[in-house]
């Protein structure tokens, strides 16, 4: 039998495990794509490097685009992450007809256009489940088995860096940076863990499950981002006492018209019993809502060598058999075109703690405030007396532009003194 050859690029925290993989499972490889699967090299950056996996000296290269140009590659699995040179190699395995298995979200959530252009004109896969949630199969039952369904809303945690640090500080009262850095141990974080808590990593992962879900192309920039470096040991804390937690959320959604869809990643407060609330660590899950399927959760080890390698492993299978049997994985599809409408259309809701002057008529100007910018009041709380008094009022349902608008008019009113907290919440409508 005529092995496939495999080019890896990247040994690092998943390349390594990938290639541990391919060593480990070689027979079961074999015979589940029908051809065995057969290393013909590793791009790495420098060749003396101590590596978590012992490979084949003769293997290594630094020349990446070499490899990729050889004729006897048939298939690309790219591990290096970032812009460049990833985007060109990937270019340049696809333009030659090559298949391209990614984990690379950072990648295809800025230039997805240009790698599935090259996939289309080379005639090869472009296969990329590693890229969202890790080792959970998520883009191919959205890419495939929803391929029927209408979805409407995509809901979840994916990014498992910010998930293990928020777990941390509520669980153990950890610092953010003890949290952090555990984080970047294990392997969970980026090489620049900027990506991470500053919410651009799982940004990403919104702009392609967005893309996904809603068949048109959504880069990164579109979607709305917060990250989590404001959030403070406090934040955890009040949370826990209103029975909430506090994770970063990646929501899709399309708009009640279904002509346009928000795409966001903001920190928000979820109730302790929402089944979001109990994922631990660095876990990811998401929700999907199909119109004819209803609700779907997927649940799983969102980061980490191993876990990641295997969704790469998956791709690998798939791409293999597709290759041997001569067909081609679907392409993407764009053909829905929605827009993505602005951040202040999207409807939510607030938690917001206020630190006053404990006097009357405070609770009259800060309501009055509220209900100028048509934003109703779900409940309001006292905490403290005299110059420690704070206000914890929680707001129903209304745009985020109102939200946005009432919370600037909070911080110029002179019975604020400062406003202490805002945090969306979700979860509980
Ligand atoms: N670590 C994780 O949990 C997950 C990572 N990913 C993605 O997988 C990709 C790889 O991530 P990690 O393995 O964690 O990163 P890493 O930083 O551990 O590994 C990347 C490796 O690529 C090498 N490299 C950089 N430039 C190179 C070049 N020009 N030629 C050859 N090698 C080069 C680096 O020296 C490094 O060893 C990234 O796109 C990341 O976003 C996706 C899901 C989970
Ligand atoms: N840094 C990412 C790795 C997986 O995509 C994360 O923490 O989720
Ligand atoms: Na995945």
């Amino acid at each position: 039998m005529k092995p496939l050859k495999v080019a890896l690029l990247g040994c690092g925290v998943v390349g390594s495990q990938v290639i541990r993989l391919m060593h480990e499972q070689a027979g079961d490889l074999t015979a589940r794509v029908g051809a065995p699967l057969e290393l013909a090299g590793v791009a790495v950056r420098r060749l003396g490097r101590k590596r978590d996996i012992e490979v084949d000296p003769a293997l290594l290269t630094t020349d990446a685009e070499a490899l990729v140009a050889r004729d006897d590659v048939d298939i690309v699995i790219e591990v290096i992450g970032g812009i460049e040179p990833a985007r060109s190699l990937i270019v340049s395995a696809l333009s030659r007809g090559k298949s391209v298995v990614t984990a690379n979200k950072a990648l295809l959530a800025e230039d997805g256009a240009t790698l599935h252009e090259a996939a289309r004109t080379g005639r090869g896969d472009l296969y990329f489940e590693a890229s969202v949630a890790g080792a959970i199969p998520l883009l191919r039952p959205l890419r495939e088995s929803l391929a029927g369904d209408h979805v409407k809303r995509v809901l979840g945690i994916v990014n498992g860096t910010t998930n293990y640090i928020l777990d941390k500080m509520d669980s153990t009262g950890a610092s953010f940076t003890d949290a952090l850095e555990e984080a970047q141990t294990l392997g969970y974080a980026e090489a620049d863990p900027t990506a991470d808590v500053e919410g651009f990593d799982a940004a990403a992962k919104a702009a392609i499950l967005a893309g996904l879900a809603f068949h048109s192309r959504v880069r990164a920039e579109e979607v709305h981002r917060e990250g989590i470096t404001d959030i403070t040991a406090t934040d955890v804390a009040s949370a826990k006492a209103m029975g909430n937690v506090i994770k970063l959320l990646a929501i899709c959604a399309r708009s009640d018209d279904g002509r346009s869809f928000g795409v966001r990643v903001h920190p928000a407060m979820i109730p302790r019993s929402h089944p979001l609330a109990g994922v631990r660590e660095a876990y990811n899950a998401v929700f999907v809502e199909a119109e004819s399927a209803g609700q779907l959760m997927f649940y799983g080890k969102g980061a980490g060598g191993a876990p990641t390698a295997s969704a790469v492993l998956g791709d690998l299978v798939a791409v293999g058999r597709n290759r041997l049997a001569g067909t081609r994985g679907p392409e993407e599809s764009t053909y829905a075109s929605l827009a993505v409408h602005p951040m202040g259309e999207t409807v939510t809701r607030c938690h917001v703690a206020l630190d006053v002057a404990d006097k009357p008529g405070v609770l009259a100007q800060v309501a009055e405030l509220f209900a100028k910018h048509d934003v109703s009041i779900q409940t309001v709380r006292q905490e403290g007396h005299g110059d420690d008094a704070q206000l914890v009022i929680v707001t129903h349902r209304a745009t985020d532009a109102a939200l946005s608008a009432t919370m600037e008019g909070l911080r110029e009113l002179d019975i604020v003194r400062a406003v202490a907290s805002v945090m969306r919440v979700e979860g509980d409508e």
